[in-house]
């Protein structure tokens, strides 16, 4: 009976040498951990991370400011870097050694939560940069009257009644609808369906992120195929857009180069660099929620963020009112009078600043081995990000950087700094857009897009929180940060 369990006893005891002697070989063991870092612990410490992860990231740039740490996720390590001189060397790696893609697909998990094209075909990228930034002026009016459309629809306070506006989920709706009147145009833009169908993207995308990062890798297809919906929502989306762009090409067919008033949309550009390319033409749908993904959660939490700064401080809404005020006065809603709204900008950066949207940013996957300059040895397949909130929050670079000081960056213009302290200026020490070739190529939209919808509110509403003064505490789902959902602001019809 002994001899027959003599085996299993042997594989029992071996079983923790051999995970020792792995995690005493793994190169990666070399980087400090916040949190246990033995095998079978390093659990404890994942699990703790998706609780914690703002603690952990703090611990680690304070211990290791300069240098790297790492935290534990359930299927990986995650390297952290910390601080602006390891910023700017993950910055200058070339694609052929650092992916942007291939780091967000390990995160995001996005070949199966938003499709290959992210990976395989970025051609969108391109598109935003070229086609979506270039006609920004020219888009503005379009993306004005969504707005102003979508807050009456949304928030009409036609009395001097304060009324309770369930912020964070109003927010979305307003720029899902400003941000398709440039994406798909009218009447689609104001479709609740197809409205709905982006918006939820967003929602099951961080869904089937979480579940599949905590799936084994060999299950990853399966458990997309019965929990991930991106193939549903792409078919539902292609029913309400098919139509329209079936009658684009038609359009395109029949007028090709003469075509007077071909649509000036996204929509539009993407179908111009689909044309002939059969693989871009049939996952059309899928890149357009990709864009959508890419826009809608980042912008609705970035505007909902400042708006509960601007809800707790009320007495920052005369100074901002009163520029906006002036230049809409001597402007009109154009990008120019935007652009010297340097207060609102500052506003909106320090809202960026001491609450981002994520807590890191830059993330990457090493393709070779990487030596950092610290001395740090990052192998290859690594995800590395780099700490991101606990940098915005250091004194060293942001004096007293725990207050919200809504025109620290417009006073440093003021100073003569120009317009390196912009909402959309990246910097190696103000990485909420990234930094460098992948910095967010949809930034300049988005900075436009916020301060005309904030702008907008200064102009027509009253704004303050039931609790006068108190800021709902923002709520973190591991790196993520995202404004109190829950939280109501009220607003009234602007009194004075
Ligand atoms: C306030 C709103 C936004 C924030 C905070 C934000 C933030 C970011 C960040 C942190 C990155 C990664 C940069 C890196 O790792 O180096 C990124 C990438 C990206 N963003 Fe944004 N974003 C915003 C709005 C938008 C909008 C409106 C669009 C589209 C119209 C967009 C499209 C993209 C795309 C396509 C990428 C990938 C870039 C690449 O592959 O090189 N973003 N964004």
């Amino acid at each position: 009976m002994l001899g027959v369990n003599v085996p299993w006893y042997a594989a029992l005891l071996a079983l923790p040498v051999v995970l020792l002697y792995n995690w005493w070989r793994n190169p990666l063991n070399k980087i400090p951990t916040v949190g246990p870092s033995l095998p079978l612990l390093s659990y404890i410490g994942a699990y703790r991370f998706v609780y914690h992860a703002r603690e952990m990231l703090q611990e680690g740039y304070l211990k290791h400011k300069g240098s790297t740490f790492k935290v534990p996720f359930f299927d990986r390590w995650m390297v952290v870097i910390s601080g602006p001189t390891l910023v700017e060397e993950l910055r200058r790696y070339p694609d052929d050694q650092v992916s942007f893609q291939l780091g967000t697909q390990e995160l995001l998990q996005s070949k199966y939560t938003l499709g290959r094209q992210q990976i395989e075909d970025p051609y969108h990228v391109d598109v935003i940069r070229e086609k979506l930034t270039r006609n920004l002026a020219i888009l503005l009016p379009d993306v004005m009257d969504e707005i102003q459309h979508a807050f009456n629809e949304f928030i009409s306070a036609e009395s001097n009644e304060w009324i309770e506006v369930n912020a964070l989920s109003v927010m979305a709706q307003i720029v899902a609808r400003a941000s398709n009147r440039i994406f798909v145009g009218l009447p689609h833009c104001r479709n609740a369906q197809y409205l709905k169908l982006a918006i939820n993207f967003t929602r099951d995308v961080n869904k089937g992120r979480i579940i599949l990062n905590m799936t084994p890798p060999f299950l990853r297809s399966i458990v997309a195929r019965t929990l991930c919906p991106t193939s549903t929502t792409c078919k539902m989306t292609g029913r309400i857009i098919a139509p329209l762009v079936a009658e684009r090409q038609q359009l395109q067919r029949e007028y090709g180069a003469n075509w007077v008033d071909k649509p000036n949309d996204m929509l539009m550009w993407l179908l111009d660099e689909a044309e002939g390319n059969e693989t871009r033409l049939c996952h059309l749908m899928e890149m357009l929620l990709l864009i959508n993904f890419a826009a809608i959660h980042t912008s609705s939490n970035s505007v909902t963020h400042a708006l509960y700064h601007l809800a707790a401080q009320p007495e920052y809404i005369r100074p901002l009112r009163e520029e906006v005020e002036t230049l809409i006065g001597k402007e009109g809603w154009t990008k120019a009078a935007l652009m010297q709204m340097w207060k609102l900008d500052s506003f909106m950066k320090e809202s960026q600043r001491v609450n981002g949207i994520n807590s890191t940013s830059l993330t990457r996957l090493a393709l070779k081995d990487l030596h950092l300059s610290d001395g740090t040895h990052v192998p290859a397949g690594t995800v590395l990000v780099a700490a991101a909130l606990p940098m915005h929050g250091d004194d060293e670079y942001y004096p007293n950087a725990a207050d919200f000081d809504p025109f620290r960056f417009s006073k440093m213009r003021e100073d003569g700094e120009g317009t390196k302290h912009q909402f959309v200026s990246t910097s190696v020490k103000y990485i909420s857009f990234g930094h460098g070739k992948h910095a967010c190529p949809g930034r300049f939209f988005a900075a436009n897009e916020l301060k005309a919808m904030l702008a907008y509110i200064l102009l027509n509403y009253d704004v303050k929180f039931e609790r006068e003064g108190v800021r709902p505490e923002n709520n973190w789902a591991a790196m993520n940060i995202v404004p109190d959902p829950t939280a109501k602001v009220l607003f009234r019809k602007r009194q004075h």
